[in-house]
Order: structure tokens, then sequence, then C-alpha cells
């Protein structure tokens, strides 16, 4: 019978080598393909990875009323006919970002209703900020039965001050910001390059966005946005899984169609840790021919240490010389693929937002499941890694973020399978 989900079968000990050409980035994806809706006509995105998040996006939008249509990695999305602004709980709950419908469905229509956002479990993850933004702007906001319920019949500009740096609380106020009669600042704004991505999206549609990347960003409101064509940029945490399986596994890897500057913080460790990297205009070159040295990672904000490589990471830090200590400072509970990992002989000790990682020779293969998206890609890096098989279930969650990553996987000489 076939599993609910589907499993990866890996044989460990193949060290990566060649070349792997990134995607588009998910978190710029799941972000532009919401904006979209809010110009009366047809757009196209190029360089969309065809990942399951962009799907369950794709599935929310057909359900709003707007036809889309798939050539290769460009899609068009014609959002004329538009009908409803109320975004169901069974195609939303998949996904985190379909909060952003908020921000779009409030911009287009003056009212939005959407059901409270899934993605990866790890803790508590509220939109507050979301909220108070759109309060600011004059929305009415409340949550009803699961429902965010947000009615504005005009949207003001105003100064929204971030309590917390949030990549969705930012992207999402420049969506409901956009066409807000006058202008809004949004203060302590993420810099993520998805957030300066989106932000490049809406000015191609003719909104008026400055300074986007810094931590304040202002936003002339405009009568009419247009329909647009625009590619996105690569995946950063795509880009970063693969330089850091190449080190897991004693390889040499060049990544292709990456922007090397979305990696500095992780090509400086990497090279601090012992590892070879050669940095090119679109490129980075990954060999380590040796174990690494033992470092420590505090996740932050970009431009620091990006919490989504942290489980991909510490499973690299569990194979090098010597004690590593992990600091998540993005999510109160992103360990939880820890215990997975010691089945194959990790030896890592968590206590609340730190983890000290001793390192051990080798990782042994091990029957282990993918409880979300970066942890099912940190068992992936393990079992290349380790001696014999190991076998990930609920591997469906990878492909949340990931393009066809067993056949990239193959390419590069891993033993890889899906069953
Ligand atoms: C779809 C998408 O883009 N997901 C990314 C986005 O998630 P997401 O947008 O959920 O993450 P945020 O940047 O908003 O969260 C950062 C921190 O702010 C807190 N917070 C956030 C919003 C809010 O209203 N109140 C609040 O307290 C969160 O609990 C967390 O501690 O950024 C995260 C941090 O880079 C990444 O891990 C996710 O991959
Ligand atoms: C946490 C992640 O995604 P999401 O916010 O969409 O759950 C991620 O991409 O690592």
């Amino acid at each position: 019978m076939k599993e609910a989900y589907e499993k990866l079968v890996i044989e460990g000990g193949y060290p990566l080598e060649g070349e792997v050409v990134i995607n588009g980035a998910k978190n710029a994806a799941v972000a532009v393909i919401p904006a979209a809706l809010m110009a009366d006509g047809e757009s196209v995105i190029e360089n969309l990875p065809l990942i399951e998040d962009v799907f369950a996006m794709d599935d929310i939008l057909l359900r709003l009323g707007a036809k889309i249509e798939y050539d290769n990695h460009s899609l068009k999305i014609d959002a004329r006919n538009l009908h409803s602004y109320i975004a169901p709980y069974e195609s939303v709950k998949k996904i985190r970002a379909s909060y952003y419908l908020i921000g779009a469905l409030l911009t287009r229509f003056g009212r939005a209703e959407v059901a409270m956002p899934g993605g990866c479990n790890f803790g508590s993850r509220p939109i507050d900020q979301h909220i108070k933004g759109f309060r600011a702007l004059g929305a009415e906001v409340k949550i009803e039965n699961g429902m965010i319920k947000a009615y504005a019949d005009r949207l003001v500009g105003t100064k929204i001050y971030l309590d917390v740096v949030s990549v969705g609380a930012t992207i999402n106020l420049m969506l409901a910001a956009v066409k807000a009669k006058g202008t809004t600042i949004i203060e302590n704004a993420a810099k993520e390059p998805h957030v300066v991505d989106t932000a490049n999206f809406l000015n191609s549609m003719g909104a008026k966005i400055k300074g986007a990347g810094t931590d304040v960003i202002r936003i002339e409101g405009v009568d009419k946005l247009y329909p647009t064509k625009y590619a996105i940029i690569p995946d950063q945490i795509e880009a970063g899984t693969y330089m850091i399986a190449a080190c897991a596994t004693k390889g040499h890897v060049i990544v292709k169609n990456v922007i090397p500057k979305h990696l500095e913080s992780l090509t400086a460790k990497l090279v601090e840790m012992g590892a070879e990297v050669i940095t090119y205009e679109d490129s980075i070159e990954v060999i380590c021919r040796g174990r690494l040295r033992s470092a420590s990672i505090k996740t932050m904000p970009y431009p620091g240490f990006p919490t989504d490589l942290q489980p991909q990471m510490t499973v690299l830090l569990s194979l090098c010389s010597g004690t590593s200590v992990v600091t998540e400072g993005v999510w109160e509970n992103r360990y939880q693929y820890v215990d997975e990992l010691k089945k194959m002989g990790a030896n890592i000790k968590v206590e609340g937002r730190v983890a000290v990682v001793e390192g051990v020779e080798s990782l042994q293969g091990a029957e282990v499941v993918a409880v979300d998206l970066r942890a099912g890609a940190a068992l992936i890096v393990a079992g290349l890694a380790a001696k014999g098989q190991t076998v990930i279930y609920n591997a469906k969650n990878v492909d949340r973020g990931y393009e066809n990553i067993d056949s990239k996987l193959s390419k590069l000489g891993a033993k890889v399978s899906r069953r």
C-alpha cells in the first residue's frame, strides 16, 4: 500500500560532485503570487519554483476566481475575474504564506476573510504584528471561528513600528499600503532578499516603494496597480542546503543561478570551519576534502545567519571535530528534528533555544521522520553523509520547498530514490 506520505531512501557515503542549478525563491514566490491579484489584468511571474507551497498558493488563487497557466517555470495569472475575498481553511492551512491574502485582498476588495495560516510547526507563529499594522492603516480586524476577517472602506497611510522584525508582517503591510491614501512608513522592517524582491515586483506593477532592504520602508499610495512581467530571485535556502550537503559529504559542488551576497553569512561560516568556498558572479563553488572544524552560529534576521538553514547546519556541525553551539534566535522551538538525528548517532543537547553539538566521526543510517520542511532537508543531509541506508518518512514535507531534490542529488552522485 502506498505510504500516506512518500519516503526517500538514501545510501550514504557518496561525496556530492558536480553542478546544481538553483530554482526561484520559495518565500519570494509565495508573496509575489498573491500580490499579482491586486492588478485587474494578466501578470506573468518567471523563475517560479515548482514546489508544493507554490501549488498550494495556486489552489487558493483558483478558489478566489483567478485563472492561472504554467509554461515551465513561468506562471500567467489572470486576476480579472476575481470573485471572492474568502480564502477557505482547507487550502489556507497548508502554508504559512496564506496570510499574504489578507493584505492583497484588502487592497483589491477592501475586505478579506482568510483562515489562520499553516506552515512549519515550530512553536507559536503569531501574526499580531500583521493585525496591528492593518488596524493602523484603518482596517477593522477580528478573528472569528479561526478566520481572520478584515474590512476597510479606505486604507489610510500611517507610520507603523514593528515590535519584532517580521518578514511576513513587513511584506503583508507593503501589500496593504500600496494603494492606501497617503504615505506609509514601516519601521523596524525585515530586510530579507524576498522582502526586497516583493517590493521590486510591486514597483513593477506601478507601486511607489522605497527603502526595501533597509529597516525603514516608505510606501506612497497610488490609485492603480498594473499587470506586470517579473522574474523572482533564486532561493538562498535551497542554495545553502546544497552547499552544506557538499561539505557534509566531503564533496565538490558548484551551485549555479544564485546571488552570492544573499549567502554571505553561510559562506563566511563554512570558510571559518575550513571549507574552500569560491564565489563567482552568479555561482558559488564549495570544496571540502576533510573533516571541518566546529563553530558557533546564532540565527538572526537577514543579514544574519538564516534560521531556515539552522537544521541543515546543525547536521554539518554534528560531523565536525570539537564542540559547537547553535542558538536559534528567531523561533522558540526549532529543534524537533534533533530527536531524529540522535537515532543516527548525533550527540546534541538542547536547552531552550540553544543546542550544544559534540562532533562525532560519522553518523549511521536509520529510519527517520521529516517533521517539517527544513527538518526533512537536514535529515537528507545527514543521510547523504551517514554510513548505510537512511529512510526518511513524510518526505512530501521536503517538496514544500525543494524542486526535484531527489533527481538533483542523484545528478550530483548521491544514491537516493523515492519509494
Ligand atoms: C513564508 C515565509 O516567508 N516564511 C518565512 C518567514 O516566516 P514568518 O513570516 O512567519 O516569520 P517572521 O519573520 O514573521 O517571524 C520572525 C519572528 O517574529 C515573530 N512574530 C512574527 C509575526 C508576528 O506578527 N508576531 C511575531 O511575534 C515570530 O514568532 C518570530 O519569532 O520568515 C521566517 C524568518 O525568516 C522564515 O523562517 C520563514 O521561512
Ligand atoms: C519555515 C519555513 O517555511 P514557512 O514559513 O512557509 O513554514 C521555511 O521555509 O523554512
